[in-house]
């Protein structure tokens, strides 16, 4: 990898790419990160990438979008990574994760199995996930029938999880999920949640700018968004520790939204409540409250609360014992997904990345509930 890796900066450095006091280096558990090799002060420019250096729907060639006309600019960026010959990124692609990398952390490559022991959150971002790729995929398949479908899935995940937002003039009227753009060197930054380097662009480069100061060693992170882990696992293939993500949240409607009659949920949704009932290390969301006060409140005090004119403290020790026993059961069933992986242990169902990537993922949630179970309980 170390060879690949000053290939890369060789070929990037004669394509205008400049590095101050960063290295790329091969980091365990997180592929390649970017770590300083000096101390770095906050507000230092550690890389400059120009814009021509960028892959883009602008520098994309013009058959490729003509024949894919309707794809998603991800999709006609994948097709231009799969039908590349090598002449553009020869000296690019051998830093990037392997197939068995990528087949290992995302969940759209795991068996169904282990897919269906996923936490809710998860499930519903994959499905949209999955449903957007295979949307891409019909389009594609028809204008390109020679190509195989694991090859272009691998490129569509590659440009899933190592492009930037840019926007030049080729693009700006595109949707804003179609405004991405490959950057050798830049994609080799790994998230993190706090102390994080910012990106920015102009006509001539994208530049990335420490924030805090760094050690000589220390690794230098961008962050992708704020994420939970649901979403990292899905988007990107890994999480983080509960106690290193501030974003991370767990969703509860599978434990509420089957109690609702069907008024109830009409009611909900006219008033746009209906749904995405989420728990964090602090608190669970407004959204749940007004639903738990649907189910276990009189109507006429739930649309008061709503409406403000009663005060939502003087029903909360019913609200809170609805909270404690939805926590318990949800409490219960991570004990059970978490069993039925250890009983998965060694098995012929996936490998063992993803069964550590999804045991990590319950342990996560369990902490979650765990703190939610305390506070009511305190
Ligand atoms: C833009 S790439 C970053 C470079 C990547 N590590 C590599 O080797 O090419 C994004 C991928 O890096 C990995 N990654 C990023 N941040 C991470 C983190 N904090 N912990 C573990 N893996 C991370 C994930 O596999 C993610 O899909």
């Amino acid at each position: 990898m170390d060879e690949a890796i000053e290939q890369l900066l060789e070929w990037s450095t004669s394509i205008g790419v400049e590095l101050n006091g960063i290295h790329p280096k091969a980091l365990h558990g997180r592929g390649i990160g970017i770590v300083a090799t000096r101390h770095l002060e906050a507000d230092e420019v550690i890389l400059k990438v120009p814009i021509p250096a960028l892959r883009t729907l602008s520098n994309t060639p013009k058959d490729i979008i003509k024949k894919l006309s309707g794809a998603s600019g991800h999709s006609i960026l994948a097709v231009s990574l799969c039908l590349d010959d090598g002449t553009a990124t020869n000296k690019w692609t051998p830093v990037f994760p392997s197939r068995q990398d990528i087949a290992s952390s995302l969940p759209i490559c795991w068996p169904a199995k282990l897919r269906s022991l996923l936490p809710t959150g998860a499930k519903t971002l994959l499905s949209a996930q999955q449903e957007k790729f295979n949307k891409d995929w019909a389009i594609v398949t028809a204008a390109y029938p020679e190509l195989h479908k694991d090859d272009y899935l691998y490129s569509w995940l590659l440009i899933n999880t190592r492009t930037f937002y840019y926007t030049d003039r080729g693009t700006d009227k595109l949707p804003r999920e179609d405004r991405m753009a490959l950057q050798p060197v830049a994609d080799l930054f790994n998230h993190t949640p706090e102390g994080y380097c910012v990106a920015n662009f102009d006509d001539k480069f994208f530049t990335f700018t420490t924030t805090r100061t760094h050690q000589p060693g220390e690794e230098v992170f961008i962050r992708y968004g704020p994420h939970a882990n649901d979403k990292l696992l899905v988007e990107y293939g890994f999480t983080l520790p509960s106690s290193v993500n501030p974003w991370d949240e767990t969703c509860l409607d599978s434990y509420i939204c089957p109690s609702m009659t069907v008024d109830q949920r009409d009611r909900l949704e006219a008033v746009g409540f209906w749904g995405k009932y989420m728990l964090d290390s602090q608190t669970a969301c407004y959204r749940t409250y007004v639903a738990l006060r649907m189910l276990y409140l009189p109507l006429n005090k739930w649309q008061d609360i709503l409406d403000g004119t009663r005060d939502e403290d003087e029903d909360s020790h019913i609200i809170d014992g609805a909270m404690l026993k939805i926590l318990t059961k949800y409490d219960s069933d991570i004990t059970s997904a978490l069993e039925q992986l250890g009983q998965l242990e060694g098995s012929s169902v996936g490998d063992e990345e993803m069964r550590g990537i999804l045991t990590d993922r319950w342990l996560q949630i369990k902490h979650l509930v765990a703190q939610g179970k305390l506070r009511l309980q305190s």
